[in-house]
């Protein structure tokens, strides 16, 4: 297996284990993490052991992949006979680092459908080369997923939009990519995807017209939208300028994450549904007020107070694709 060593995992140094204490081999340790050289993929057979360790011990083969976005972990505290795996205990998992993302996997049913969903996501920012932040994606194409719901928390740039409101994604603009970063770098194994995979229509317009009616269904319509996300690397969040020009190039929300895990879902031909909820909205015109400021802990508080409307939307979509099924 080239490309990769055993180091120690980036995250320990921000206080989360995998070294001794923590682990789950056959002495009680946790088998070698693997890390990726440079930003390498994980190579197939890792994906595949992750992956049966997950069926196995959960005696589930989901069909649809949710990742829960900061302060929405709640998406998974609605699956029913869930198997809980703490990413820690999971053989070359990594681990969460980031407060609102918990570091567990729930493995059970929603809506009468297999399902599994990862309550913490890996960022860049924390230090984790895209392929790593999207390995995830991979270990639930090699578990039997065929739909990746992804989800984030997201500024809104575009003025029409409020915070709570909830944008479904149609389309996005790489930031990462356009400075030449992609998950799928590195050589490529086409047992997941071709090398070069076209990007158009990665967004389920089935699944986006689906969301719409059940949002009027539920009477939130006027506060759902369809629009465009673009993913920076963070931690920090945006300039003025860069807001400015991110609405310049059409983006409507802004976030750090998502798009590398949609690359990865498109690449192994997931069907992908995605959306963002808008914690904060962005100012794009200069100003003295401290309310123009972002924070982590407006994103968390907005996330906890519309995580029961985030849930029910998720939960009527996965029961749609399970009556068609
Ligand atoms: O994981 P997501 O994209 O939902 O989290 C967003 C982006 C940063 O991680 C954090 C900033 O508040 O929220
Ligand atoms: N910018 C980037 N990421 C975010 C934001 C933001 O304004 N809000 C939540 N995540």
């Amino acid at each position: 297996m080239t490309g990769y060593s055993s180091k120690t995992d980036v995250a320990t140094a921000n206080g989360k284990q995998n070294g001794s204490g923590n682990q789950t081999g056959e002495n009680g340790t946790k088998p070698t993490e693997f890390t990726p050289q440079g930003n390498h993929a994980y190579p197939y057979e890792v994906i595949q052991e992750i992956a049966d360790f997950i069926v196995k011990g959960s005696g589930i083969r989901p069909k649809i992949g949710i990742i829960c976005g900061s302060g929405l972990g709640s998406l998974a505290d609605i699956i029913q006979n869930p198997k809980v795996f703490d990413y820690e205990k999971i053989p070359n998992f990594p681990v969460s680092t980031v407060e609102g993302h918990a570091g567990r996997l729930v493995v059970g049913t929603l809506e009468g459908a297999n399902v599994m969903a990862m309550q913490g996501r890996f960022h860049f920012y924390e230090g984790y080369p895209l392929a790593k932040c999207s390995m995830p994606v991979r270990v639930m194409k090699l578990c039997g997923v065929e739909y990746l719901f992804a989800t984030n928390a997201a500024g809104g740039i575009n003025p029409k939009y409020a915070v709570g409101d909830i944008m479904l994604m149609h389309d996005h603009v790489n930031m990462l990519g356009f400075a030449g970063n992609s998950p799928l770098q590195g050589p490529n194994d086409p047992r997941f995807g071709p090398r070069f995979p076209a990007l158009v229509n990665s967004y389920n317009k089935d699944l986006i017209n689906k969301a719409i009616e059940i949002s009027k269904t539920m009477g939130i319509e006027s506060s759902v939208h369809v629009g465009v996300y673009s993913c920076l690397g963070g931690p920090t969040y945006e300039t003025i300028a860069e807001l400015k020009a991110l609405r310049m190039m059409g983006v409507d929300a802004v976030g750090m994450s998502t798009v590398h895990e949609v690359i990865t879902a498109r690449h192994c031909d997931m069907k992908v549904f995605a959306f963002s909820l808008i914690t904060n909205k962005c100012a794009t015109e200069y100003s003295d007020k401290k309310d123009d400021e972002a924070s982590h802990d407006e994103v968390m508080a907005v996330a906890k107070n519309r995580q029961k409307t985030c849930c029910e939307l998720v939960s009527r979509l996965v029961a749609e694709i399970q009556k068609t099924a």
